[in-house]
């Protein structure tokens, strides 16, 4: 096991290159079951969510070449074999075998997922959707069992807005008989990138980046090749520590209107934002505006952003408030934040920082994903020597990080941790 070290206190300057969205990633892999013949997908992350995802394909039956980030998948020979233990649980996407493997195959055993532990994770709208196309669904020992005669096309009303649920009933509506619609649909990019890849194959979509969705099932899907978005939430990363620790970052392969929200609300702190047709430079500043943010569904300001951007609001003079209302308890950062110096209280579904706080370096641990995010910009920040924790969360969703922020001028490596640490982190 491993621990990131980051000497702090240096200021960063240069060009970063963004990789390719995690969160498409996660969904065109699976949705290459659907098809009857090999499916390329360029432009891959290097992260290990890509890898279990891979080695999941290949437990089906599934050949796969993954090379350079380009991954082909012959779905020929894949057959519905249950999966309700082992590598579904080390990401929260699995759950798209559960639609892609009922589109193809009437029937699927796919364990409950992993993923980040942001507070409760239902998936209450994917059974929704399932059901409603005619599936029968149950939940044995923690793993779903879904079986149909046939999947017939039919009119969804998602309760909640939510991405997993959008992409996942799309999955399988797209091998059903007859005409589906799925209202107050999720809008993320993720989602039309999603559907351009099943069009490409041959499904037939409208409506995806909108709030209705309107698929009319066709009984073959074909191969075909694709080149994956930029992922706008490790770019939104960057922009917050160019912000952060910058001297003038210049974000590449990026579309900036995927991140408006971020920048509106860096512009609002004072920080100077430029934008040009695929880069976002972020310039110096010294005075930062305390301000509040609240995040919502796309293109609201993102989730998967808040907890990098608490780190930002350190830096600000006076009370910046920051409210979840996707997920009311994705705070776990706030109190290895705490042991760098910082100035935060949760209240409810808030965050409200008092700045301006001198971080000092510490060991930390990363609890998910974006609070890793958030400490590696807190250990860039603070004065001395931060230790990052929890480094199997981090390799999830960012590839080659270590690499990229050595290219902006920090000073950042990966250790093994020792038996001693090992052993304190597990009972911690
Ligand atoms: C792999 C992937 O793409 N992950 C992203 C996806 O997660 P994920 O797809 O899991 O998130 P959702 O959009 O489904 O969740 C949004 C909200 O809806 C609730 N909900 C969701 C489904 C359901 O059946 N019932 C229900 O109540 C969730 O608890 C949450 O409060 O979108 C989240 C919200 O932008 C991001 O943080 C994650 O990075
Ligand atoms: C919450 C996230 O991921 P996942 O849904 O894969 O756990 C994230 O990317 O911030």
């Amino acid at each position: 096991m491993e621990k990131l070290k980051i000497a702090g206190g240096y200021p960063l300057k240069g060009t970063i290159k963004v990789s390719g969205a995690k969160n498409s990633a996660v969904a065109l892999i699976p949705a290459t079951i659907l098809a009857d013949s090999p499916v390329t997908i360029e432009g891959l992350p290097d992260i290990s969510d890509v890898h279990t995802l891979q080695g999941l394909l290949e437990e089906i039956g599934g050949n796969v070449t993954l090379l350079d980030g380009e991954m082909t998948v012959d779905p020929s020979k894949m057959i519905s074999m249950p999966l309700p233990n082992g590598k579904v649980k080390k990401l929260r996407a699995s759950y798209y075998l559960m639609g892609a493997m009922l589109g193809r195959f009437k029937k699927a055993v796919i364990g409950l997922p992993g993923g980040c532990h942001l507070g409760p994770r239902p998936i209450d709208q994917h059974i929704k959707g399932f059901e409603a196309l005619g599936a029968t669904v149950t939940n044995e020992q923690g793993a779903i069992y879904l079986r149909a005669e046939e999947l017939r096309g039919s009119r969804i009303y998602l309760d909640v807005v939510s991405v997993g649920a959008t992409i996942n009933i799309m999955l399988a509506a797209v091998r059903a008989k007859g005409r589906t619609i799925i209202e107050n649909a999720a809008k993320e990019p993720e989602i039309i990138d999603v559907a351009t890849l099943l069009t490409n194959m041959g499904a037939k979509i409208k409506g995806a980046g909108t709030d209705v969705i309107r698929i009319d099932g066709v009984d073959h899907l074909n191969g075909c090749r694709h080149t994956i978005i930029p992922d706008r939430i490790e770019a939104g990363t960057f922009m917050i520590l160019g912000a952060t620790v910058g001297e003038g970052i210049l974000i590449d392969n990026v579309i900036p209107h995927h991140l408006e929200s971020l920048t509106a609300k860096l512009r609002e702190m004072g920080v100077p934002v430029e934008t040009g047709d695929d880069q976002i430079f972020i310039g110096k500043t010294d005075e930062y505006k305390p301000i509040d943010i609240k995040t919502l569904v796309y293109p609201g300001f993102p989730t998967d952003l808040q907890q990098p951007f608490t780190v930002l609001l350190t830096k600000a003079e006076g009370s910046s408030i920051v409210t979840d209302t996707i997920y009311s308890a994705r705070f776990k950062h706030i109190d290895e934040l705490r042991r760098m110096n910082a100035n935060i209280k949760v209240e409810g579904s808030s965050a409200i920082v008092n700045g301006p706080s001198n971080l000092q370096g510490a060991k930390v641990k990363a609890s998910d994903l974006r609070a890793g995010a958030a400490l590696v910009i807190a250990g860039l920040l603070a004065e001395g020597i931060t230790e990052v924790a929890g480094l199997e969360h981090i390799d999830r969703g960012y590839s080659d990080l270590v690499e990229k922020l050595n290219g902006l001028g920090a000073t950042i490596w990966r250790e093994k941790m020792t038996e001693e640490e090992m052993e304190q982190l597990k009972s911690s």
